[in-house]
């Protein structure tokens, strides 16, 4: 989210600084699966998936658009987010342990997904197939789950456009349940920057589009440097 986020939710934990041990070795075997790029087709894409990611990268291609690794954000944003909003006396080794909630899932068991951006129309699309984990009614994906993606995919957008945010408030209409393990497309876009406030819809939809699925609006602040968070 996040993710997504300026910062590399996914890449860095919350700080690397590991002392020793049996911590220092679990540390750096996560380090590896945290440090891939999550956002690429793995074995456990569906053919929808596959198919949407390879649309979208040959929109890239075009150059409109761009794909968001998940791991790749900039190591400066996050260091800024680190320095200036982190409790210092948090304990270390439990932050090292810190990864993204949507990537913290074996391949295909959880929140599956890419996202791409448009900066100059400040949108973001995101992919989404949710795995047999993320079960809330039987066959059907639980709504926290589609939740923590419509405020990803949001945040993302927010993020693009307004720098470090958090979310202050997320509205959603659950309207057709989603069929679990299926792939559902979340269109999200910037509606409006008032001061520090960024607002942002989002429609999810199936992947023919017939099917809307949720309808959201997001309210996210942009971090005042000055104040603490907690
Ligand atoms: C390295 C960097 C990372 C970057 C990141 C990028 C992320 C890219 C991917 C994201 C992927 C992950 C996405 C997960 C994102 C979370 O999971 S965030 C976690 C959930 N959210 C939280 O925990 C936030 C808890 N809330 C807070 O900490 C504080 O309320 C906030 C949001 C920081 C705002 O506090 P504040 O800075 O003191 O702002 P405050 O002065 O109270 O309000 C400013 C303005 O906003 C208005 N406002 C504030 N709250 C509300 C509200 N709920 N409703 C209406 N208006 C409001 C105020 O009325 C005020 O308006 P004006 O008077 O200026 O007109």
């Amino acid at each position: 989210m996040s993710s997504t986020l300026g910062l590399s939710w996914d890449q860095h934990h919350l700080g690397q600084e590991v002392q020793m041990g049996s911590v220092a070795r679990r540390s750096f075997a996560s380090e590896n699966v945290v440090n891939r790029d999550h956002a690429l087709p793995n074995p456990s894409w569906n053919k929808d998936l596959r198919l949407l990611f390879d649309q979208f990268m040959r929109k890239c291609e075009a150059g409109s658009w761009k794909r968001l690794p998940s791991n790749n954000h900039s190591p400066q944003s996050f260091q800024d987010f680190q320095t200036r909003f982190v409790d210092p006396k948090l304990p270390k080794e439990q932050i090292s342990q810190a990864r993204l909630f949507t990537r913290s899932f074996e391949d295909g068991l959880g929140f599956e997904y890419v996202m791409f951006c448009n900066d100059a129309e400040k949108r973001v699309v995101c992919f989404f197939q949710a795995g047999p984990y993320l079960q809330g009614a039987p066959g059907f994906t639980h709504g926290g789950a589609i939740a923590t993606m419509i405020d990803a995919t949001t945040g993302m957008c927010a993020f693009r456009a307004g720098g470090v945010v958090m979310t202050a408030n997320l509205n959603i209409n659950y309207k057709r349940p989603i069929p679990l393990c299926s792939v559902v497309v979340m269109k999200s876009q910037i509606d409006k920057v008032e001061g520090r406030k960024v607002f942002v819809s989002c429609n999810v939809r199936s992947v023919d589009e017939e099917t809307l699925y949720s309808e959201a609006t997001s309210l996210f602040i942009k971090l005042d440097p000055n104040k603490k968070l907690a």
